[in-house]
């Protein structure tokens, strides 16, 4: 029986997404009973996707707070309960969009009519900072508003769970669709390093394995409707990068170097692979590039002291600006930023942490303009060529 009070208690639990799914819980058939007494108290049934799910005090906040909203309703008596196989059966296929039962899934992002813009985040080598950008870019961007998932291809690093402060995070399985894991700001993350078994396992994937685990991140991941997905690579050009063009040419690749002319030149490198398979390389961000001089700063001067040479990121767009015949800029000058080291190992980024710090001022910039250059098909190959011309 439904009565205006129930529609109201109804229409309050579909204001509650669920956290990973990001959709409405009444949507994805985890209400399962909803009821009020005489006297006002509301029981509630939710369903969680499996047991022991990780982010049932969420929900149980959530539906709480919405249901008490609604004008009438006394108390709110919530419990828990578990899908069943078959429940779960049905919510995968609510998610994967008729495609359940398929043996390999498409990967959404490299539709033709995907709206999700693809930022690969790449590098000549190891440690020039190309995971903090990566996190605290995909921060940056959703902090302009938009849907933000992150997935960490980076075999040998796989850095971005701590930096997201979600390192001890597994991901919830619903058949064989994996959820990422929400960060705190609702960015949704999925790294190479939660598909191993074991956390301390060394990861030694030839090509073919290799290929299989990004298929899996982009694939078998239900990612939901995201604005941008920002990939951390492995540095360098090997198996991820050649898998990675092979399955989304479409993916803008974002080259991060230092100001060393050594770095410098193995970043050209990593920036023509990605070209070589038909990707587009968007920008070069110069990660490390002085160090404010803190006694000059404490006398209200701004000098620069350059610590790893200078440089290299002009070098590097200017390179690739010649190489490939269209302008690869410099999106950003990081500065060297003990915050921003300090926010990643502590797991609380620095553009969220510390918005005002150098680091993270250039950081949201690098963002902002990023996401002015909007979403959907803007600057993709469209495949028409004209006819004539005017
Ligand atoms: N601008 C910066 N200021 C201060 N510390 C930084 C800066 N950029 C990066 N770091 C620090 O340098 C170290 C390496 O950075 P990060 O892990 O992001 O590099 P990476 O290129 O992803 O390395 P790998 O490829 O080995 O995973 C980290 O401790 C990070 O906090």
């Amino acid at each position: 029986m439904t009565s205006p009070v129930l529609e109201q208690i109804q229409a309050a639990l579909a204001t509650v997404n669920d956290p990973e799914i990001k959709r409405p819980i009444t949507d994805l058939g985890m209400v399962e009973s909803v009821d009020i007494d005489d006297t006002g108290k509301v029981s509630v049934k939710v369903l969680l996707t499996v047991a022991g799910c990780p982010l049932k005090d969420t929900i149980t906040r959530d539906v709480t707070a919405a249901v008490s909203k609604v004008a009438s309703v006394t108390a709110v008596d919530l419990e828990l309960g578990v899908m069943t196989a078959e429940q779960r059966s049905g919510l995968k296929d609510i998610l994967s969009g008729g495609q359940a039962g398929q043996a390999q899934r498409e990967i959404p992002f490299g539709k033709p009519d995907s709206l999700t813009k693809v930022y690969a985040i790449a590098s000549g080598k190891g440690g020039v900072g190309k995971s903090s950008v990566t996190v605290n870019l995909a921060l940056g961007l959703a902090a302009q508003g938009l849907k933000v998932g992150v997935l960490d291809a980076d075999i040998y690093g796989h850095s971005i769970p701590a930096m997201f402060g979600i390192a001890d995070s597994q991901p919830t399985q619903v058949e064989d669709l994996i959820m990422p894991v929400p960060t705190a700001s609702g960015v949704s993350v999925i790294s190479i390093g939660m598909l191993k078994p074991r956390r301390d396992q060394v990861v030694a994937w030839r090509g073919p394995m290799l290929d299989r685990a990004l298929v899996q991140m982009l694939a078998d991941v239900y990612w939901g409707d995201l604005d941008a997905l920002v990939l951390d690579l492995p540095p360098g050009t090997g198996d991820v990068a050649i898998s990675l063009g092979q399955h989304l040419p479409s993916a803008e690749v974002i080259v991060v170097t230092t100001p060393q002319e050594a770095a410098a030149e193995v970043a050209e490198r990593a920036g023509t692979m990605a070209s070589m398979m038909h990707q587009r390389v968007i920008g070069v961000i110069e990660n490390m590039s002085y160090l404010a001089c803190p006694h000059c700063l404490s006398e209200g001067k701004d000098h620069r002291i350059d610590l790893f040479g200078s440089g290299g990121g002009a070098r590097v767009a200017k390179t690739l600006s010649e190489r490939f015949g269209y302008d690869v800029p410099v999106l950003g000058e990081i500065p060297l930023d003990i915050s921003l080291r300090e926010g990643g190992d502590a797991g609380k980024p620095v553009v969220e942490a510390d918005p005002t710090s150098p680091a993270a001022r250039v950081l949201h910039k690098i963002a902002a303009d990023l996401s002015g250059r909007g979403r959907g098909l803007a600057g993709l190959q469209l495949g028409l060529t004209p006819s004539s011309r005017f």
